[in-house]
């Protein structure tokens, strides 16, 4: 879950792109880049780490331009390590094109093989984003061969890309001297929104929250499938690219990635995490009586809502026992289970008052790793909690993301093959409540106004499994995922908790 943003306006958009990619940048933590054109020239500056952190004064100065796109990035292809990686990536033919994309291809291996044999063309790197640009570059190259490139030849590639493709992707590119395309992939896994300036600025992003942060009113989302070009004279043109599109959005988005005070294909997260706190009320009840638990305190960031909403209606003080340092980024994101284990502490430090001598409910969105859980229970009980419960605002995470979400592989993954009462003892909380698959779709559907898109389903293939594109090889996906370079992980690092060892570690 990268983010990605592109602007068309008639002011220099290099500041702009700039405030909407810090909007975005919990989507995106490792690296960060700017392309912007000035006739028909690309000026690009891209680099690993954070937005402040990537952008100097000189940088931004080097960014001349009305007509731009950035991304922030958090690997899930490739190499985590490589500043080559970082995006937007560029071709020079056809026409001069760059590209930034969210997402994941699942048969990029394939791809990369058929490029080179097929249609001739190199890539450089392991990412499959470059992967997308040359297959973008290779359709549109052949839809324009009289020359020609209007919105009809730019449409006709993207349905070719769209034949090509497998998995999910977001996409914004800038093409010399004609303008802005973006696109979505035909299950509309990942989220893409048009909002619009009161100086007649386009602007596409990732989430709501960039639009309206940066001084845009939400317009539209891009439909799946649907691709969305702006002229360098500022006309929007929109076509359908694919044959049996359907809305089906990331179930994680509502859980965790995306700001709360964003809203994505109609539905809002706030929201829906408020539900889901909702729904997870009534499992609570089922599993601990609510006269047993004196406080309940929420994990900081992302399960603030849930926590909320659940502590209203359980008539249970909802208390801040945890403060989170706001000088460390998201730990889910970060890449390698050593970092993250260490971020964990200097992330969360404890409000020792809340816990002693109380029988302590902590709330979390997720249990992914167990990374998180197992630290936080850890210092409860050191901070002098008489007893631990921990619940889930979503299901148990049992099978690997395969659509732009790190969780590569099932044996990093807590609950994978475990039952409840294994993840609880690994935790070493008291008692372990999870969500249900059932109750989170109806709660996070629950958030959808009546007049908002209609959604086909959810990928929701983290918590049961279910594939939306249906073509999962999982081979493949091993060997783009699992074998690609991560931070060296000591013993102790190792990125699955292991039963045995839980008393000495
Ligand atoms: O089981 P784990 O592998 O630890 O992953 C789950 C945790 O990671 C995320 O927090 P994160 O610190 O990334 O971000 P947040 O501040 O938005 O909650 C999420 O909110 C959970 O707390
Ligand atoms: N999370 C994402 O959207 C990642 C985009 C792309 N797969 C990359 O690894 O760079
Ligand atoms: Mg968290």
């Amino acid at each position: 879950m990268c983010g990605i943003v592109g602007v068309v306006s008639n002011a220099p958009v290099n500041q702009l792109l700039y405030d909407a990619l810090l909007l975005l940048q919990h989507r995106g933590q490792d690296a960060a880049g700017i392309v912007t054109l000035l006739e028909r020239k690309f000026f690009m500056h891209k680099a690993k780490g954070m937005v402040r952190d990537v952008f100097r004064t000189r940088n931004m100065r080097a960014l001349p331009g009305s007509v731009g796109l950035g991304q922030v990035r958090y690997p899930t292809a490739g190499n985590a390590f490589s500043e080559e990686e970082a995006q937007p990536f560029y071709v020079n033919a056809p026409f001069g094109i760059v590209l930034v994309h969210n997402g994941n291809l699942t048969n990029a291996h394939a791809l990369r093989a058929e490029l080179f044999s097929t249609d001739h063309r190199h890539t450089n790197t392991d990412s499959d984003s470059e992967v997308l640009l040359n297959v973008l570059a290779h359709e549109l190259d052949r839809s324009t061969r009289d020359g020609m490139l209007n919105s009809e030849t730019l449409f006709a590639a993207v349905r070719n890309v769209h034949r090509r493709l497998r998995g999910s992707y977001a996409v914004v590119a800038l093409i010399a001297g004609h303008g802005l395309l973006a696109f979505r992939d035909p299950y509309g896994i990942r989220p893409l929104a048009v909002g619009r300036g009161a100086d007649g600025t386009y602007m596409v992003a990732s989430e709501t929250v960039a639009l309206e942060g940066s001084g845009h009113v939400f317009e539209r989302y891009v439909a799946p499938g649907e691709a969305v070009f702006i002229d360098l004279q500022g006309q929007l043109h929109a076509q359908q690219c694919a044959e049996s599109p359907s809305l089906n959005p990331c179930m994680f988005e509502f859980v965790y990635l995306a700001r709360p005070d964003s809203v994505l294909d109609g539905i809002s997260v706030y929201q829906a995490r408020l539900n889901l706190g909702e729904t997870l009320a009534q499992r609570v009840i089922s599993t601990v009586p609510p006269n047993e638990i004196d406080v309940i305190i929420p994990i900081p960031e992302s399960s603030r809502p849930s926590a909320t909403q659940l502590a209203h209606l359980l008539g249970i003080p909802y208390r801040e026992g945890f403060v989170k340092n706001r000088y460390v980024g998201r730990t889910f994101i970060m890449p390698g289970q050593g970092v993250r284990k260490k971020s964990v502490r200097q992330k969360l430090n404890v409000i020792g008052s809340e816990f002693k001598g109380r029988n302590v409910l902590l709330v979390d969105d997720s249990i992914v790793r167990g990374t998180t859980s197992r630290e936080i229970v850890q210092m409860a009980r050191e901070a002098g909690a008489r007893k631990v419960y921990l619940a889930s605002a979503a299901p148990p995470v049992r099978y690997p993301n395969v659509y732009g979400i790190d969780m590569p592989t099932k044996d990093e993954l807590v609950a994978h093959d475990r039952t409840v009462e294994e993840v609880r003892a690994l935790i070493g909380c008291d008692a372990l409540i999870y969500q249900d698959v059932e109750g989170m779709k109806r709660a996070v559907l629950k958030a959808a106004p009546g007049n908002g898109p209609k959604l086909d389903g959810f990928d929701a293939s983290c918590f049961d499994g279910v594939y939306v594109t249906g073509d999962i090889d999982t081979e493949a996906i091993k060997r783009m995922n699992g074998n690609r370079p991560r931070i060296e992980e000591t013993e102790e690092d190792s990125s699955r908790l292991a039963l045995p060892n839980l008393s000495e570690t």
